[in-house]
C-alpha cells in the first residue's frame, strides 16, 4: 500500500512549492489566519453567504488599512451557490469587480460547499489530483447539521485532499487505501490530536509517534475512537510525525483531527504581509 504524506505548510508565512491549493470560504466567521491562506490559494471560491464574511470580515482582520481597498484586494474569483445567504449589495460589488458568479438555486439536494467542491474538481480536468489541495476556512464550530455536511463532503470527494479548518483546528480524511505519515507544524499544530473512524469501524488500525498508540486496535462508534491523544513531545525546531497504518482495506477511512495553536497562529498571521 502506498505512503501519503500530510503537512499543513499552508498555515506557515512562506509559500509551499506544491501543491496547488485552492480555498473555500464558508458562511462562518473567518479564522483570523485567512489572509495568509487566501494568499497560499491559487484559486479562491466563496460557498454563497461565504461572501459575506469576506466582505464584512477581511477589512476587521487588518484595521490598519482602507476598507475598501482591503475588499478590492481580497476578490474571490468564484461566488456559487444556491444563493440564498448572499447580500445584494455584496453580490453586485463582486460582481461588478469580474467575480464569477454561479447561482445553483435549482439544485436543492447538494450543500453549497459540495457545489464549491465540484467546480474546483472540474476547474483542473488535467490536474493530478493528488497535486491539489482544498482548505475550506469555517467548517466546524458551527450549526451541527452544517458540520456534519461538511464532513460528508470529504466523504464524497474522498479522492481529493480537503482539509476543513476553523479557527481552533483542522481535520482531514485518512483514506483507506493508504498508509499515512502526518508531519506536525509544531509551531502552530499539536499538541492534540484525534482519529475519529467514519462511515464505518475502522477494523485494526497502527499507529507511531501518539502518546496512545494504536496497535491492531479497532476504532468504532460504541467502541474506541482515539480522542485527546497527544503527539508525542519531540523538540519544538523537529517536525513531529505520527505514521499511520490502515493495514485492512475494509475498514473504515479516518478523520485526523489536529488542533491549533492559536497564538503562533496569530504570531504567523501577524508576520503576513500579504
Ligand atoms: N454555522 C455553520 N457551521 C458550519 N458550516 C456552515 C455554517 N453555516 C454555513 N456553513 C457552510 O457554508 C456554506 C454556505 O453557507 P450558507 O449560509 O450560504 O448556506 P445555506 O445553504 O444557505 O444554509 P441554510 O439555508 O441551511 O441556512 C454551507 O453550505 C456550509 O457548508
Ligand atoms: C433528505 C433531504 N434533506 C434535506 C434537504 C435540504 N437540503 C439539502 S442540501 C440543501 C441546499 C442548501 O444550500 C438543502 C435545502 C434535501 N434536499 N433532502
Amino acid at each position: 500500500m502506498e505512503l501519503m504524506s500530510h503537512s499543513s505548510t499552508f498555515l506557515l508565512p512562506t509559500i509551499p512549492p506544491s501543491p496547488t491549493c485552492a480555498l473555500v470560504v464558508l458562511n462562518q466567521s473567518l479564522p483570523r489566519f485567512a489572509p495568509l491562506l487566501w494568499k497560499h490559494a491559487q484559486l479562491r471560491l466563496c460557498a454563497d453567504g461565504g461572501a459575506n464574511r469576506v466582505y464584512d470580515d477581511m477589512p476587521l482582520l487588518l484595521p490598519h488599512e482602507n476598507a475598501f481597498d482591503v475588499r478590492k484586494r481580497y476578490k474571490p474569483d468564484v461566488i456559487k451557490g444556491d444563493m440564498d445567504s448572499i447580500r445584494k449589495e455584496v453580490l453586485e460589488f463582486y460582481a461588478s469587480m469580474g467575480t464569477k458568479i454561479i447561482d445553483e438555486s435549482d439544485d436543492q439536494d447538494t450543500t453549497d460547499l459540495h457545489k464549491c467542491v465540484a467546480y474546483i474538481r472540474d476547474w483542473a480536468p488535467d490536474l493530478d489530483k493528488s497535486n491539489l489541495c482544498i482548505l475550506v476556512a469555517g467548517a466546524l464550530g458551527g450549526r451541527f447539521d452544517h458540520e456534519i455536511g461538511n464532513i460528508n463532503v470529504l466523504c464524497r470527494f474522498s479522492t481529493i485532499r480537503i482539509i476543513l479548518i476553523s479557527e481552533d483546528c483542522l481535520i482531514h480524511l485518512l483514506p483507506r487505501t493508504h498508509h499515512h505519515e502526518i508531519h506536525i507544524q509544531p509551531t502552530v499544530e499539536g499538541p492534540h490530536c484525534g482519529l475519529i473512524p467514519i462511515g464505518m469501524p475502522s477494523g485494526s488500525t497502527t499507529t507511531t509517534g501518539l502518546q496512545w498508540d494504536l496497535a491492531e486496535t479497532e476504532m468504532k462508534f460504541g467502541g474506541l475512537i482515539s480522542t485527546s491523544n497527544i503527539v508525542k513531545g519531540e523538540k519544538i525546531t523537529k517536525r513531529s510525525r505520527i505514521i499511520f497504518f490502515s493495514p485492512n482495506s475494509e475498514q473504515a477511512k479516518v478523520l485526523l483531527e489536529m488542533v491549533l495553536l492559536q497564538m503562533a497562529i496569530a504570531h504567523v498571521n501577524y508576520r503576513d504581509d500579504h
